[in-house]
């Protein structure tokens, strides 16, 4: 089932043509003029209920117009939008109780209220029924790691307390679909885990269907299905991450780590002469051996090395997701 349906987006915005200065200011005043600002053109997405969307481009590519569109905080200037079956900014009072949205450098819970107040209130205000509230709050707390900070006023907690808190009030009406804008902005190593693990377990386990933004490839590959990725405007990739990964991931490193530095050159002498491997020096007794995985094998390269040479030690790397995404950008666009 089709949780979000959207057809030829398209967002503009009306900016002050303005001159600079006192003067520039005042004649604005008297006879304003503006320009308009193409954010979103002609962008087409469909998501089905329980998929992890990782939806990504630069900066000022339209993230971020296409979840205030998509939760009703912005109109589109022409499109068809339907999220839930509903179009968001028209019913956006019957929308936000369906959907659960985190946007990392804002809070969604009072500022004044220790957490747990702030989740009571949240309960009241979508109506939460008693036992859906006490079976999410006990789940959530343990997930997150809550309990020592459920009485501490939003305001004094640090930024990954607060980051934890605010997913767990988004969750806690058990919304179908949540949408989160780079939740994991500026969180330790430990903190970023725990969001991780936290939404993907909800999107495996409750069926939750995530739709996430964000720049930090570590929150994609470990929540996320599929990609779409959007360059200044329009959509140039919608695929699945493992097929984007088999698709643009062909490259291999392998490093091998010899006992003796005098071994390398004949190393690099067997690679050469029997496959289409190229190897550098990285150091005296470390060398890397670049290949393609449609031409050479791991298997028949490591198995060669092993045949002629001892070494202490070898180690396969893959290209990161930041390179394959690099790799699109540098592209011609594919999709629209
Ligand atoms: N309120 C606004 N008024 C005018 N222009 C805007 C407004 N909001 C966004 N824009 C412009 O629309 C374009 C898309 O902005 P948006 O914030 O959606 O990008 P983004 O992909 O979320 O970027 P980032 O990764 O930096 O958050 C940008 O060129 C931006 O300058």
């Amino acid at each position: 089932m089709k949780i979000i349906e959207v057809r030829g987006l398209c967002k503009e915005y009306r900016i002050p043509d303005k001159e600079p200065g006192l003067a520039g200011t005042v004649k604005h005043f008297i006879r304003p003029r503006y320009r308009t600002k193409q954010a979103l053109c002609g962008v087409g997405l469909d998501v089905e209920a329980g998929e992890s969307v990782g939806y990504l481009g630069s900066n000022g590519a339209g993230k971020s117009t296409t979840i205030k569109i998509l939760t009703g905080l912005l109109s589109p200037t022409d499109g068809f939008v339907r999220v839930n079956g509903l179009e968001p900014h028209r019913d956006r009072k019957k929308h936000v109780r369906e959907i659960g949205a985190v946007f990392g450098h804002r809070t969604g819970l009072w500022w004044d209220l220790p957490v747990i107040d702030s989740f009571k209130a949240l309960s009241s205000v979508y109506e939460i029924p008693d036992a859906t509230y006490r079976g999410n709050l006990d789940v959530f707390t343990e997930l997150l790691g809550l309990h020592e900070i459920l009485h501490v006023p939003v305001r004094q907690l640090s930024l990954g307390q607060r980051l934890r808190a605010d997913l767990a009030g988004a969750f806690l009406h058990s919304p179908r679909l949540v949408f989160l804008d780079e939740p994991t902005s500026g969180l330790d190593i430990n903190s970023k885990a725990a969001v991780r693990q936290f939404i993907r377990h909800l999107n495996r386990e409750q069926g939750t269907t995530v739709f996430l933004t964000s720049h930090d490839m570590g929150d994609v590959e470990g929540i996320c299905d599929r990609l779409v990725i959007l360059d200044r405007g329009s959509k140039i990739l919608d695929e699945g991450l493992d097929r984007v990964k088999h698709r643009l991931a062909t490259d291999r490193h392998l490093i091998v780590t010899l006992p003796e530095a005098e071994e390398a050159a004949e190393v690099v002498r067997t690679v050469h002469t029997h496959t289409a491997a190229t190897c550098t020096m990285l150091d005296r007794q470390r060398l890397s051996c670049s290949f393609d995985r449609n031409t050479v094998g791991v298997a028949q390269l490591v198995g060669l090395i092993m045949r002629h040479h001892e070494i202490v030690d070898f180690e396969l790397r893959e290209p990161a997701l930041e390179h394959l995404v690099q790799r699109i950008f540098q592209r011609p666009p594919s999709t629209s």
